[in-house]
């Protein structure tokens, strides 16, 4: 039985619907249950955080995705599947209007109002591709509300697994044999509505795979599986076929395909198998099983608008605590530390943070006593991925490619099976494509 999710890079128009549809045919299960998780039409996610920023349009915003949906529904449904949906559909935009005038009138929303408001783009898809579904006469609902239980942590909800697990299995009550889910969305237990972060519904897919048990889950997305690196910026991109775990979570955490940094999470103690599959080409990439001797470099990521920020002092020389001093004063800030390292000699502390949140952390830094100075860089994060950097050789070959490039610091990353290299961020794509070439070199 498997968990189908549906991008929303490749939910544009009736055309794209008429692929969606084929495709879940193909992998529907014949007898049991199929999970189909949708994203919010391409561009919708972005359009409700722009009606939350841009309060003053939100009326006119909503109503704009409202009118999107409505027209691809009567495009791919006719007769009661039409009707039915777009009662569905306008009982949702009631809803989602009522938030968006007061939002206007009242110039204001906190995180908990933004999640609310994203939670219809998932929502109103689930009941477009369901309503397209039955009017080919597949057998499929939809599923409007949440099916993950999460805390309160808006913006990036952190999912509650026991009580999921108990939301998930009343989507296996529904009737129908295909059930349409929303994906990024959560609910926490007083029925709030959250989201898991940007790119969640891949997420959410494998989070249901591990709770309902499935074997497989299939991401259907824009591009044919994960690539050796972002194809728009690297045209050499090639297809990784086959993806270890651990390779498959440092790609995702550099923010490979997008993909939640989660996303591979539940596969940890579950043998689930996922695809990674294009919609417009066959191509796709298999994420199962760990390392083996024939798996060498896989792809590469990279990590711009970062800011290299380093702390430096002979105050901070052999003084229990200096480290924890840095560390806690960006957790006063809210700031997530991205990488971290202090040579041997003590006398720096390098912390690596998302420029947006930059000039919170170094002004507090800044106002420390004892310090000597506090710089800032710009700097990019270029990770190379792949079991083969435990061999040795390959190690070697791919340091002695990034050695022609200034460079700030080298980490190695889980089990070893990655290598981020820190340089400027005038260097950063000069660097990227070099590793690439070598990762094309060797992989298989
Ligand atoms: N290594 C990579 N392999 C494939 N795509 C990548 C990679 N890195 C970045 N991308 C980008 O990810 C995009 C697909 O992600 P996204 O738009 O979130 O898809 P979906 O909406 O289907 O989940 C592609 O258009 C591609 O430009
Ligand atoms: N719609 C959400 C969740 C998601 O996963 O979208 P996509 O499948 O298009 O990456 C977002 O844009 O973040």
């Amino acid at each position: 039985m498997p968990v189908i999710k549906i991008g929303g890079s490749i939910q544009k128009d009736e055309r794209d619907f008429e692929l969606i549809a084929k495709r879940i045919e193909r992998y529907a299960d014949q007898k049991g249950k199929t999970v189909v998780v949708t994203s919010a039409l391409k561009g919708v996610t972005n359009g409700l955080i722009e009606a939350t920023e841009n309060r003053e349009k939100a009326v006119e915003i909503v109503s704009e995705i409202y009118d999107r949906h409505v027209k691809l529904l009567s495009k791919v449904s006719e007769g009661a599947e039409f009707e039915n949906a777009f009662k569905a559909l306008s009982k949702l935009a009631d809803e989602l209007f009522r938030i968006a005038w007061s939002i206007k009138v009242l110039d204001e929303t906190s995180m908990r109002v933004r999640d609310y408001i994203l939670s219809f783009g998932e929502r109103m898809a689930s009941v477009t591709l369901s309503a397209m579904l039955r009017a080919r006469k597949i057998d499929a609902e939809a599923y409007t509300e949440p099916v993950i239980v999460t805390d309160d942590s808006f913006g990036e909800a952190n999912v509650i697994e026991d009580l999921s697990a108990m939301e998930a299995r009343k989507v296996l009550d529904t009737k129908s044999k295909i059930v349409v889910v929303p994906g990024f969305i959560g609910k926490t237990q007083t029925n709030r509505y959250t989201t898991v972060g940007r790119g969640g519904s891949d997420y959410t897919a494998t989070l249901l795979a591990k709770l309902l048990g499935f074997p497989e889950v299939r991401l259907i997305t824009e591009v044919p599986g994960i690539m050796t690196a972002d194809p728009r910026k690297f045209s050499g991109a090639r297809t990784i076929s086959r993806l270890t775990l651990e390779e498959a979570m440092e790609l995702a955490q550099m923010g490979a395909k997008r993909l939640h940094p989660r996303t591979f999470e539940p596969m940890l103690d579950r043998d689930i198998k996922v695809y990674i599959e294009g919609l417009y080409d066959e191509g796709f990439t298999l994420v199962q099983g760990g390392c083996n001797s024939l798996d060498k470099l896989k792809g590469i990521a990279v990590l711009e608008d970062l800011k290299l920020i380093s702390v430096e002092s002979t105050n901070i020389v052999g003084k229990i605590g200096s480290a924890a001093r840095v560390m806690e004063t960006a957790r006063e800030a809210g700031v997530n530390i991205i990488s971290l390292s202090q040579p041997a000699s003590e006398t720096t502390i390098h912390i690596v943070v998302d420029s947006m949140n930059s000039r919170r952390l170094t002004s507090r830094l800044q106002e420390l006593r004892d310090l000597d100075s506090v710089r800032v860089e710009d700097v990019s994060a270029v990770s190379v991925v792949g079991c083969g950097l435990r061999n040795k050789d390959l190690f070697k070959e791919v340091l002695r490619e990034a050695s022609s490039f200034e460079l700030a610091s080298i980490s190695r990353g889980l089990r070893n099976v990655s290598v981020t290299f820190l340089t400027s961020k005038d260097e950063g794509f000069n660097l990227a494509k070099d590793l690439h070439e070598v990762v094309v070199k060797w992989i298989n």
